[in-house]
């Protein structure tokens, strides 16, 4: 008779026999070899791309912007950083210019400031963001703001104001950036979206519809510069933990100016940053970057959608019913 932990130690002996008399292991570790090296060349690659190349940034003054201005500056990247707020991006310029954590050699960023809502100043702007390096590599559409109120008692101004920020801002930008790209042949344009882009959750409507009409947007042009070389990543956070949901816009129009729990609650800025650096860099061209519940939603969205909308209702009524007591 053997006893079951003879048998068990039998068996490890037969299994390592197995792999070291087969060509299994070597072939285990050549193949991690393999993706290792893969991996380095990626990376390479990456830091190569993003070293020296002219990036536009839109809302840098706050968030999600400021900290994609610290990452792409710490890769070597040439900074044109945008927002309304001049004291805001200036000094964010001198604590760049100040940093020297990084080895890579690093540039002093321009500031150009506008209002993404008015299309003479987003014209102008395209302008001067081009006469700062002659050229724009890199359009990161980042600027955004969030809304919170009922179908029913939202302004229609409200809905164009969002609509104006968060779509038309960045689809004048990016036609006003687009020509000198395709001259080139090279160019990547980047929006910000958000989960909130492939579904729609209550009392979002104007921010989700507008976040909706970014994805598609961007979809669209993706397709029909790719034979002129022009790239096109669209990135879809879950929350953030910024001050968007402060800043939001109610159905009146005035601001919402708290921080919701879902939002302090979300990832870093800077952990997002570091994943839209990278998700850039390897020419992503659809990035997802958000915990399990939203992904789910995702997915129920397009395979169960009747699922979708009944859980959707029953949010819209808890909400409701938790805002009246
Ligand atoms: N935080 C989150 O949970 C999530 C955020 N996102 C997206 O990330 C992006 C950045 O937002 P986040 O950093 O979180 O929020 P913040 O409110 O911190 O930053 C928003 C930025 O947009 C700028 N901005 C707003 N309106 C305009 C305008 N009319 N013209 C020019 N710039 C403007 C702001 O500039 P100013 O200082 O002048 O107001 C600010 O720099 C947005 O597109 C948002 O939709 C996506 C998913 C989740
Ligand atoms: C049987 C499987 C169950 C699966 C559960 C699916 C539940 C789906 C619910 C998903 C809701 C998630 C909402 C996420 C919203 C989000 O991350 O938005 C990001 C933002 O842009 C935040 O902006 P806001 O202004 O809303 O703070």
């Amino acid at each position: 008779m053997v006893s079951p932990a003879t048998r068990r130690s039998l068996l490890r002996v037969r299994a390592m026999d197995f792999l070291t008399s087969t060509a299994i292991l070597p072939l285990l570790f050549g193949c991690l070899g393999i993706f290792g090296l893969f991996r380095l060349l990626q990376w390479m690659r990456a830091r190569a791309y993003l070293r020296g190349a002219v990036v536009v940034i839109t809302g840098a003054t706050s968030g999600l912007g400021r900290e994609c201005a610290k990452v792409f500056h710490a890769a070597g990247a040439k900074l044109v950083l945008c927002g309304r707020n001049v004291e805001a991006l200036e000094e964010l310029t001198k604590e760049l210019s100040a940093s020297h954590a990084t080895k890579v050699q690093t540039h002093k960023p321009h500031t150009v400031t506008f209002d993404l809502t008015d299309p003479g100043a987003v014209a102008t702007a395209a302008a001067e963001i081009t006469r700062c390096f002659g050229h724009v590599d890199i359009l990161i559409n980042n600027a955004g703001i969030s809304y919170r109120g009922a179908v029913q008692d939202t302004t229609l101004d409200v809905d164009k104001r969002v609509m104006e920020t968060n779509y038309f801002g960045p689809v004048a930008l990016t036609k006003a950036l687009l020509p000198g790209m395709l001259r080139r042949r090279q160019g990547h344009v980047v929006a910000i979206s958000s989960v909130q882009g492939r579904i729609g959750i209550p009392f979002r409507s104007a921010y989700a519809a507008s976040k909706h009409a970014t994805q598609a947007f961007f979809d669209c042009l993706r397709a029909e510069v790719e034979q002129d070389e022009i790239e096109v990543t669209v990135i879809s956070p879950g929350y953030i933990h910024t001050n968007l949901s402060v800043n939001a816009v109610t159905a009146d129009g005035s601001r919402y100016g708290a921080m919701d729990q879902n939002t302090a609650q979300g990832r870093s800025p800077a952990e997002v940053a570091r994943a839209v650096l990278a998700a850039v860099g390897r020419k992503q061209k659809d990035v997802v970057l958000a915990d399990l519940q939203p992904s789910l939603g995702i997915y129920l969205r397009t395979l169960a959608p009747g699922l979708f909308f009944r859980l959707m209702a029953s949010r819209a009524r808890k909400e409701r019913k938790a805002k009246d007591s």
